[in-house]
C-alpha cells in the first residue's frame, strides 16, 4: 500500500513537472513563430470554409488535393500538401506540372528502352535476337548478354532449346527453368495449378524475390503449351505502376524475348491510335502493359474484349474497393486473375477483401458481411486495451480467415529462402533525431495556433469538416519536422522575405543534420545511398543541399517521364560515381531494383508502413552483394513518432492475418490530444516510442570511450606526426652521412650498427581513427580500420598456408596410422567421434548458411562419413584405412571451416562496427537521441529467430534419426 502511494506521489510530481515544462515552453515561443503560425492558420481557415465534408478521408480514402495556400511553396512544385496525407490509391504516373529542375539528370543522354508496340520495331528486335542466338550456338557471340537464353548458351550449358515438362503438361523453356531458384520453381508450379483450377491467386513473396521472373517463366510455359481456347497463351494484360512498366519490358526481353510486349501509354513506341495498338497486340497474342491510370483512360477498349490473363503488379493498388480504378479492373473480362504484391495487406482488413474480390470474387463474402464479421472483431481484439474475450474472439476469427485465404496465396519471406538466394546482411534502425531549436520553436508555435485549437476544441464551433482540419494540421506539423522552410515559406507574405542564403540550410533541420553526417561518413566509407522522402518539396531542399556539397546524385520523382525512369535507375546501378539516388517514396519506392546502393535513408515516415517497407526493399534484394543498412529518420517527440506507432499497429494487424494469429500488440488507440503535443523526453531521455520499445533500443556501449578518444585522438595524431618527422629527419641525416663516410667516426658507426641490431626501429602502426573522420587529413580510404588489418592478415595466403599445414601434418599422421594396427575398441571410439563431429558440422553448417562452398563441402563430407561408417561394418581392413582417411578429411574441413567461420565473424563484426561507428558519431553530436532496431519493434526479428530455431531443430531431429539407424 505504501508503495502504491509512493508511486502515485511520484507520478503526480512528474505530471506537475511536465506541465511546468509545457507552460514554460509556451511562454518561450518566439514572436516570429507566433506570427508565422497565425498567418498560416488564417490561410488554412480560409481554405476550410471551401472544403466539402467528403473531400478527405483520414485513413484509407482517396485524398483529393488540399489547396492550403494561395502562394505555392516552391517555384517548381505546385503543392506538396497531399504528399503528407495518408496515402490512398495514389498514382505515381507522370505529374503533368512543368518542372524546371537544375539537376544533371535532365542533361543526361539516356538510352531509352523500346517496347514492342511498333510492329516493325518488334520484328527487328526478334531478327537481331535470332542472329545473336545463332552466333552464340556457334560460339561466335562476342556482344553483351542480351537475353537469358544467350547467357545460358554462352555459359556452356546444354539443351537450351529443350522444354521442361511440369505435371499435366506445362512446357517451360529449359534455359529459364534451370535458372530459376528452387522456391521460384515452386511458384511456377503453383501458378500452373491455379491455372488448371481456373482460379485466381496472389503471389505475395517478399519484395525482391523475383515475382516478375516467376510470372514470366509461367507465361513462357503457357505460350509453349498447346492447350485451351488460345492454343497456349492468349492476349493478356499486365497492369503495373508507371515507374516499372519499362522494367517489365526489359525483364520480358531478357527472359523470354520472343513474346511481344507493348506499352499502352503515351510513352510507348506505338504510333497512331491506341485502339489500333490494342487490336494489333490482341491478334498477335501479345501482352499489353498498362498503368493503373491507363485502365481508366482506355477502359472502353479494354473492357470490351476477353483476355486470357489479367495480372496486377503491385496489386495492392486496388486495395481501396471504392476507387474508380479498382471498380474498372474488377470488370475486366478474364478467367485468370493474378495479383503480385509484396505487401498484400497494408492498412486494414478491408484491403484484403478488395484484393480477393478481384482474384476470387465471393470468397470472402460481401463487403459488409466481411467487415462486420471478420474485420471489426479482429481489429478490436488487436488493441492492447481489448478485453480478454475480444482478444480470444479476434484470435479465432484471424485463424479462420488465414485458413480461408491460404490456398490462394503464396508468400515466402527472405528469411525462408535465404539458403537459396544468399542475401547479404541487413540492419534496419529507427533514429530519433532531435529537432533544431528553430523547429522546436515553430512546432510549439503552431501547436498553439487557431487551427490546432479548433481541432482540439470539443465544441468545435467552426462547423467545417474536422477530418480535413486534422489532416491539414498534421501535415503542417510534418513539414516543420522535415525543414522549417517548408513551413515558413507558406507564411511569407512576399517572396522577397525569403533569405536565399539560409533557405533550406541543413543546419536548421535536425534530420538534415543527421543526413549531413551520414553522407559524409558513407562517402568516405565507399557506400552509396538511396534517400526517400514523401514530399517533392523536401526533395528540392535535399537536392539543393547535395548540389551545395558537390555530391553526385540522380533524382527521380513524378516529374520524370515514365520512359526515362528505367534508364535513370540503370545509370545509378551501373555508374558508381553517383553517391545518392534521390526519390519520392511513391515513385522510386515501388517495384524497382536499386541494388547499386547499400545504404537507405527514409527521411520521413508514411502513414502506410508498406510504403516505407517497399522503399527500403529496393536495395536489399537479389543482386545485392553488400550488406545493407537502412535508417528511418523520425523527429523525436513529434507527430512522426505517432505515425511510426501507427505503422507498427498496421504491421501487427497484417502479421496477425498473414503470419501468426497469436501476435500481441503493445499499442493502444491514440487520442487526438496525443497527436498534437510535443513530447518531452522522460528521465532516461526517451520519448514515447523509445520507452515503449525499450527492449529493442540500440546502445552503443562505448559511447563515452569514443567521446574521450575524440579529443585525445587529435593529440595522438599530432604525436605520431612528430615521430614521423623525427624518423624522416634521422633517415635523411643517415643518407647524408652515408654519402660522406670520410667524415664519420668509425666508432660511432659501429655503435649505431650495434644499436640497430640490438634495438631494431619499431615500425609504427598507423593510428586508426574510429571516431572522428575530421581529425585526420588522410582520406578515409587510406585509413585502414582494425578489422581490415586483421582481414588482410587472415586473407593473405594465411588460409591456404594453414590448410596446407593441416594437410601436411595429416599426411604424416595417416601414414603413421597406416602402419599401425588399430584395435577394435579404438575403431569404435573413432566412429563415435566421427558421429560427434558430423553433428557438430551439421549444426554449424546451418548457422553459417552464407558459406555456400563450405556447405557443399560439408554436405559431401557428411555423406562420406556415413558411407564410411557403413563400410566399416563390412570390411575390417578397409575400415581402418577409411576411418583414418575420413578423419583426415574431416579435420581438414574443420580447419577450413574454422577459418571461414572466423572470416564470416570478422565480416559480421565489420558491419556492426561500421554501423556502430556511424551511430556513435550521431550520438556524440547529439543529433540522434535514440535508436531502435526496426525488425525487433515490428516483431519480425522474433519471427526470424523462431524460423532459424525451427530449422536447426529439424536438422537435429533428422540427425538423431540417422544416428539411431546407423547405431544398429
Ligand atoms: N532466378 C533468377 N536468376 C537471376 N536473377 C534473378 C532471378 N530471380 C530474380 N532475379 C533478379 O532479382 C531482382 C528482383 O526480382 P524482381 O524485380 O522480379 O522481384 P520482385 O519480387 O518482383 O520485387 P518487388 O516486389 O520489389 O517488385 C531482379 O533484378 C531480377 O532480375
Amino acid at each position: 500500500m505504501v508503495d502504491i502511494n509512493k508511486y502515485l506521489e511520484t507520478q503526480l510530481a512528474l505530471a506537475q513537472q511536465k506541465r511546468h515544462i509545457k507552460n514554460f515552453k509556451k511562454e518561450s515561443v518566439s514572436l516570429r513563430s507566433k506570427t508565422a503560425a497565425e498567418i498560416i492558420s488564417k490561410k488554412q481557415n480560409k481554405h476550410f470554409s471551401k472544403c466539402s465534408k467528403d473531400e478527405l478521408n483520414i485513413e484509407h480514402g482517396e485524398c483529393s488535393q488540399v489547396e492550403t495556400s494561395t502562394k505555392k511553396p516552391f517555384k517548381d512544385v505546385e503543392s506538396d500538401e497531399e504528399e503528407y496525407l495518408p496515402s490512398g490509391d495514389e498514382s505515381n504516373d507522370e505529374v503533368s506540372i512543368p518542372y524546371i529542375s537544375t539537376t544533371a539528370r535532365i542533361k543526361q543522354n539516356l538510352k531509352k528502352i523500346i517496347d514492342d508496340g511498333d510492329r516493325n520495331q518488334y520484328d527487328a528486335r526478334i531478327k537481331c535476337w535470332k542472329v545473336n542466338q545463332a552466333a552464340a550456338c556457334l560460339g561466335n557471340y562476342k556482344g553483351d548478354i542480351i537475353s537469358a537464353d544467350i547467357k545460358y548458351i554462352v555459359d556452356g550449358k546444354s539443351e537450351f532449346d529443350k522444354k521442361h515438362e511440369l505435371q499435366n503438361g506445362l512446357y517451360v523453356p529449359n534455359y529459364i527453368w534451370r535458372q530459376l531458384y528452387k522456391y521460384q520453381k515452386v511458384g511456377v508450379k503453383w501458378l500452373w495449378e491455379l491455372h488448371q483450377l481456373q482460379s485466381g491467386g496472389l503471389l505475395g513473396d517478399e519484395m525482391g524475390l523475383g515475382k516478375t521472373v516467376q510470372i514470366i517463366a509461367f507465361l513462357a510455359g503457357l505460350s509453349n503449351t498447346d492447350i485451351g481456347k488460345w492454343n497456349g497463351l492468349g492476349p493478356s494484360i499486365i497492369v503495373a505502376p508507371a515507374t516499372i512498366i519499362y522494367q517489365w519490358v526489359s525483364h520480358f526481353h531478357f527472359w523470354y524475348p520472343v513474346l511481344r510486349i507493348a506499352v499502352l501509354h503515351h510513352s510507348g513506341s506505338h504510333v497512331g491510335n491506341h485502339n489500333k495498338l490494342i487490336r494489333d497486340v490482341y491478334q498477335s497474342h501479345g501482352i499489353l502493359l498498362v498503368t493503373y491510370a491507363g485502365i481508366v483512360k482506355y477502359s472502353n477498349e479494354l473492357l470490351s474484349r476477353k483476355w486470357h490473363y489479367v495480372i496486377l503488379d503491385e496489386g495492392h493498388k486496388i486495395r481501396n474497393p471504392n476507387t474508380q480504378v479498382s471498380k474498372l479492373i474488377k470488370k475486366l473480362d478474364t478467367p485468370h486473375r493474378i495479383i503480385i504484391t509484396g505487401s498484400p495487406m497494408q492498412n486494414s482488413l478491408q484491403e484484403l477483401w478488395s484484393l480477393f474480390d478481384f482474384m476470387s470474387p465471393g470468397l470472402l463474402g460481401t463487403y459488409n458481411a466481411f467487415m462486420e464479421h471478420f474485420a471489426l472483431p479482429i481489429t478490436q481484439g488487436g488493441y492492447a486495451n481489448a478485453t480478454q474475450l475480444q482478444e480470444a474472439t479476434a484470435l479465432e476469427i484471424a485463424k479462420a480467415l488465414k485458413n480461408i485465404i491460404t490456398p490462394y496465396m503464396l508468400r515466402r519471406t527472405k528469411t525462408e529462402v535465404q539458403d537459396h538466394i544468399k542475401l547479404p546482411e541487413k540492419n534496419e534502425q529507427v533514429l530519433f533525431c532531435a529537432l533544431s531549436q528553430e523547429q522546436r520553436d515553430l512546432y510549439m508555435g503552431y501547436l498553439m495556433s487557431s487551427t490546432v485549437r479548433s481541432v482540439l476544441d470539443k465544441d468545435n464551433k467552426f462547423g467545417d469538416p474536422l477530418r480535413a482540419r486534422i489532416l491539414v494540421a498534421l501535415s503542417t506539423l510534418r513539414k516543420i519536422c522535415n525543414h522549417p522552410d517548408l513551413y515558413l515559406y507558406e507564411a511569407q507574405e512576399n517572396i522577397e522575405d525569403v533569405n536565399e542564403d539560409k533557405f533550406g540550410h541543413w543546419k536548421r533541420s535536425g534530420k538534415m543534420t543527421v543526413v549531413n553526417s551520414l553522407l559524409k561518413i558513407w562517402q568516405k566509407q565507399g557506400h552509396r545511398v538511396l534517400i526517400f522522402s514523401q514530399s517533392r518539396a523536401m526533395l528540392c531542399i535535399l537536392e539543393q543541399y547535395l548540389q551545395n556539397q558537390n555530391y553526385k546524385y540522380l533524382k527521380m520523382d513524378g516529374s520524370v517521364s515514365v520512359s526515362q525512369r528505367q534508364n535513370i535507375i540503370k545509370n545509378f546501378n551501373e555508374i558508381s560515381e553517383y553517391l545518392v539516388f534521390l526519390s519520392t517514396t511513391r515513385v522510386g519506392g515501388l517495384g524497382v531494383n536499386l541494388t547499386g546502393a547499400d545504404r537507405v535513408i527514409i527521411y520521413d515516415p508514411d502513414w502506410n508502413p508498406a510504403t516505407d517497407n517497399q522503399a527500403k526493399e529496393r536495395a536489399w534484394r537479389i543482386g545485392q552483394q553488400r550488406n545493407v543498412t537502412v535508417y528511418r529518420l523520425l523527429s523525436a517527440g513529434t507527430i512522426e513518432e505517432k505515425i511510426y506507432q501507427r505503422q507498427i499497429f498496421k504491421h501487427f494487424l497484417s502479421n496477425k492475418i498473414l503470419i501468426d494469429p497469436n501476435q500481441k500488440n503493445v499499442l493502444t488507440t491514440s487520442t487526438l490530444q496525443g497527436l498534437f503535443t510535443l513530447e518531452e523526453p522522460n528521465s532516461e531521455g526517451d520519448t514515447e516510442t523509445a520507452s515503449l520499445f525499450k527492449h529493442t533500443k540500440i546502445s552503443v556501449t562505448d559511447k563515452d570511450k569514443y567521446k574521450n578518444t575524440d579529443s585525445t585522438s587529435v593529440l595522438k595524431l599530432e604525436e605520431m606526426r612528430k615521430k614521423a618527422r623525427e624518423i624522416s629527419r634521422k633517415i635523411s641525416k643517415e643518407t647524408e652521412n652515408s654519402k660522406t663516410p670520410q667524415l664519420e667516426d668509425p666508432r660511432e658507426r659501429y655503435k649505431k650498427k650495434r644499436e640497430l641490431i640490438l634495438n631494431p626501429p619499431r615500425i609504427e602502426e598507423p593510428e586508426i581513427n574510429l571516431v572522428d573522420d575530421k581529425v585526420t587529413n588522410a582520406s578515409f580510404d587510406t585509413v585502414i580500420s582494425e578489422i581490415e588489418i586483421i582481414e588482410m592478415h587472415t586473407k593473405k595466403n594465411y588460409e591456404e598456408n594453414l590448410i596446407q599445414k593441416v594437410l601436411n601434418s595429416q599426411e604424416q599422421v595417416s601414414a603413421q596410422e597406416e602402419s599401425t594396427e588399430l584395435q577394435n575398441d579404438d575403431i569404435k571410439s573413432k566412429n563415435d567421434k566421427v558421429l560427434d563431429i558430423i553433428e557438430d558440422i551439421t549444426t554449424k553448417k546451418h548457422t553459417h548458411s552464407k558459406e555456400e562452398n563450405i556447405n557443399t563441402n560439408l554436405n559431401a563430407i557428411e555423406e562420406n562419413c556415413f558411407s564410411e561408417l557403413k563400410s566399416n561394418k563390412r570390411n575390417n581392413r578397409k575400415r581402418k584405412r577409411r576411418d583414418s582417411e575420413s578423419k583426415y578429411e574431416i579435420d581438414n574441413l574443420l580447419a577450413i571451416k574454422k577459418i571461414k567461420n572466423k572470416k564470416h565473424k570478422i565480416n559480421k563484426d565489420k558491419i556492426s562496427n561500421d554501423d556502430d561507428y556511424v551511430l556513435t558519431k550521431l550520438f556524440v553530436k547529439a543529433s540522434v537521441k535514440n535508436a531502435l532496431q526496426h525488425d525487433a519493434v515490428v516483431g519480425l526479428a522474433e519471427k526470424e529467430k523462431r524460423h532459424k530455431m525451427k530449422e536447426e531443430a529439424l536438422v537435429k531431429a533428422k540427425l538423431a534419426v540417422r544416428a539411431i539407424k546407423f547405431s544398429s
